[in-house]
């Protein structure tokens, strides 16, 4: 293939235009195919020699008029009758598909004498056996193996050209079907026949296979089973390839945002193959043909000749090319100085008996060699397909809009009804919140004024403690006094022992007392904690709703503790008021005590102002006495001495006041000692 060009390669902005590439002028390919001898060349005589030599490695031939005269001729490929149908296919068709698998046109025609095994190279079908395949299958094979089904179509058409009459060959009912030429590019188009599109390719071997029922053939001379038509298979090719532009790549299924905000639109490839299976180039003397037959080889040769005269003319860059001729140099108007990559295979026969059939259609082979195509490559825009997508991506965002539209209009609905709700909730958290924080405020205010009196009440029992505490220690002090005092009377043990007794208790009552102290001392760390925990109450009440439940829990622990507190201290007032009576059992017994130690002062006084008179007594009686045993002496030594004297008529009554104070100090001293 030559190199691209790109003329007037502008890309046209109107709808249908297309791009154009068009290859370097290239030649019709030729390729001559011998038919292996059959029966009726055998059976000819071996007194001739075959009219053809194959030299295959020299791309020639040798034509061989006589055993003397022989001409060389060259051909782009020489198949002999031993190449397989594969070899054939490749050597001839594969090249031409590949081209059409790019987007070129392409025509793969067989032309040769009837019998020579042109419906064999082409036709074949190979059912049994698929080594016997033809260009047809092969051809419809590489093209299914090469395309994306889904991205790409493959379809075709299949007709036969019989008396200047174009018939579907897979509907048959359609007859002289017109053929339609775009004015523009000369493309030609037959929109009457049935185009299938093929899946695979036993569709299309069964397609085929109704085709070539449908196809005209006749017993000739020449071949039991002549067709009497000319075959034609058209492919038709669509192809979405990847197209680079302006450093872009445009791939089949792209975002359609990509094609719409790129200036790419997606490129078309277009191609067509034309695979045609000519009608048996035989004389008609030869074919023995009359009546219908001979009507139909008429129109044969008139459609071959008006072929070989476009060839030729086109073979001497004719300024006229009659294709206008006939049907087939119309259909074949692409295929032979268009813009279709062409290969020929010419068939022959190795019997010198047709020598003049094969040196004809040696002469249009090498005629052919000589048609110079101008191979374009056309890519069309595929508006048709871009507009399908936009129509579809319109419906497809329509919907989708629609569908968002009504989803955030259900979405509002639904979030305007949960606003309300919330808005309702908060109204009733708001309420719920007021009320609970007005009943906490209460709560607070009660339990503040609670804890109030509560310290008063417990201050004024402290400062009744206090003052029992003093009470005590003053009462203390006093027994201490009266311990003293009566340590020198003759109760002192029994008053001590009183003392000591009355001491225990209130060492057990200060013991007390001071409990009763670290209690309160309790009570009023309980308090501040309370007072605390209440101040953190009402802090958090403030902050967040969530915490009243915290809060009223709190305070019904606060109000536990104050009930704690409200009955410690009931306790308190009750261990008080036991105190007080017992302090007031203590007085009464100080008092008593007291009114005890007074008289017994009192009787003390009394006893002790009787034993000073009692001693004055003594004393007096004592020196009465003297005086008298002074005087007894003196009368006895000296009766001058007068106290003797004096003392005698006194001393019965001495006697008798000595007797009885002699009695009062006993009755004393028992007294002394009873008590
Ligand atoms: N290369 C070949 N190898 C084996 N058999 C062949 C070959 N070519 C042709 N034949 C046989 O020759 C006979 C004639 O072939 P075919 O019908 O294909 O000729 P044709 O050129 O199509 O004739 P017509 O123009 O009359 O239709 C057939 O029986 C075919 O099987």
């Amino acid at each position: 293939m030559g190199a691209l060009k790109l003329l007037g390669g502008a890309l046209l902005g109107a709808r249908g235009e297309a791009k154009e590439l068009v290859v370097d002028s290239e030649r019709v390919r030729v390729a001559i195919r011998l038919r292996p001898k059959n029966a009726d060349d055998v059976g000819y005589g071996t007194d001739f020699i075959d009219c053809i030599e194959l030299q295959p490695e020299l791309k020639r031939i040798k034509l061989r008029k006589n055993n003397w005269s022989s001409e060389s001729y060259r051909f782009d490929e020489v198949l002999t009758e031993n190449s397989s149908q594969k070899r054939v296919y490749e050597a001839v068709a594969k090249p031409v598909v590949e081209s059409v698998l790019h987007g070129y046109n392409g025509t793969v025609m067989a032309y040769g004498q009837t019998g020579t095994g042109k419906t064999y190279t082409v036709g074949k079908l190979g059912k049994d056996d698929p080594s016997e395949r033809g260009i047809m299958v092969r051809a419809v094979e590489d093209i299914l193996i090469d395309t994306s089904p889904g991205v790409d179509t493959v379809a075709v058409s299949y007709m036969q050209l019989y008396l200047e009459s174009i018939q579907d060959l897979l509907a048959p009912e359609k007859t002289n079907i017109p053929i339609v030429e775009d004015p523009k590019t000369g493309e030609v188009a037959l929109p009457g026949c049935t185009t299938v599109g093929i899946r695979d390719l036993d569709q299309f071997l069964e397609l085929l296979q109704i085709g070539e029922a449908n196809r005209h053939a006749a017993n000739t001379k020449l071949n039991t089973e002549s067709s009497r038509s000319h075959a034609i298979l058209m492919v038709h090719i669509q192809r979405s390839p990847e197209v680079k532009q302006e450093n872009e790549v445009l791939l089949p299924g792209n975002d359609i945002r990509s094609d719409l905000s790129s200036r790419n639109l997606r490129v078309l490839l277009k191609s067509k193959l034309l695979i045609v299976d000519l009608a048996g180039s035989e004389r008609i003397d030869k074919s023995g043909s009359e009546g219908r037959m001979l009507e139909e080889a008429k129109f044969i040769n008139l459609s071959l000749t008006s072929l070989g005269k476009c060839i030729n003319a086109l073979a001497e860059n004719s300024p006229h090319i009659p294709t206008r001729d006939s049907k087939l140099t119309r259909l074949l108007r692409d295929s032979f100085g268009g813009t279709a990559r062409t290969s020929l295979i010419i068939t022959v026969g190795p019997s010198a008996r047709h020598y003049s059939e094969t040196a004809s259609t040696i002469m249009f082979g090498q005629r052919a060699m000589k048609v110079v195509n101008i191979v374009k490559l056309k890519e069309e825009f595929d508006y048709e397909s871009l507009c399908r997508k936009l129509e579809y991506q319109i419906d497809y965002l329509t919907s989708e809009m629609e569908r968002q539209k009504k989803h955030r209009d259900d979405e509002k609905v639904q979030m305007e009804q949960r606003l309300n709700e919330c808005q309702m909730s908060l109204v009733e958290a708001e309420n719920n919140y007021s009320l609970k924080s007005e009943h906490l405020e209460r709560e607070s205010t009660h339990l503040e004024l609670e804890n109030k009196k509560l310290l008063e009440e417990l201050n004024l029992l402290k400062d009744q403690n206090s003052a029992m505490s003093e009470e005590l220690v003053h009462l203390e002090m006093h027994l201490k006094q009266n311990k003293h005092q009566l340590e020198s009377s003759t109760y002192q043990k029994v008053l001590a022992d009183t003392t000591q007794m009355y001491e225990k208790k209130m060492v057990e009552l200060i013991k007390q007392v001071e409990q009763e102290e670290s209690h309160s001392s309790d009570l009023e760390g309980q308090l501040m904690e309370m007072r605390k925990h209440l101040i953190d109450s009402e802090t958090s009440i403030q902050v967040q709703t969530n915490t009243v439940d915290e809060l009223n829990s709190k305070l019904h622990s606060i109000s536990k503790l104050n009930e704690e507190a409200a009955s410690k201290i009931l306790f308190l007032e009750e261990t008080n008021s036991e105190l007080l009576s017992t302090k007031e059992l203590l007085t009464e017994e100080l008092k008593v005590v007291q009114h005890k130690l007074l008289a017994e002062e009192r009787q003390r006084k009394g006893l002790e102002d009787e034993i000073i008179k009692l001693k004055r007594l003594l004393y007096d009686n004592h020196a009465e006495i003297e005086d008298k045993s002074l005087c007894k002496d003196a009368s006895l030594v000296k009766p001058a001495s007068g106290f003797g004297q004096m003392n005698l008529p006194k001393s019965s009554k001495s006697r008798e006041t000595l007797s009885s104070q002699r009695a009062t100090i006993a009755k004393i001293f028992e007294e002394g000692i009873t008590l």
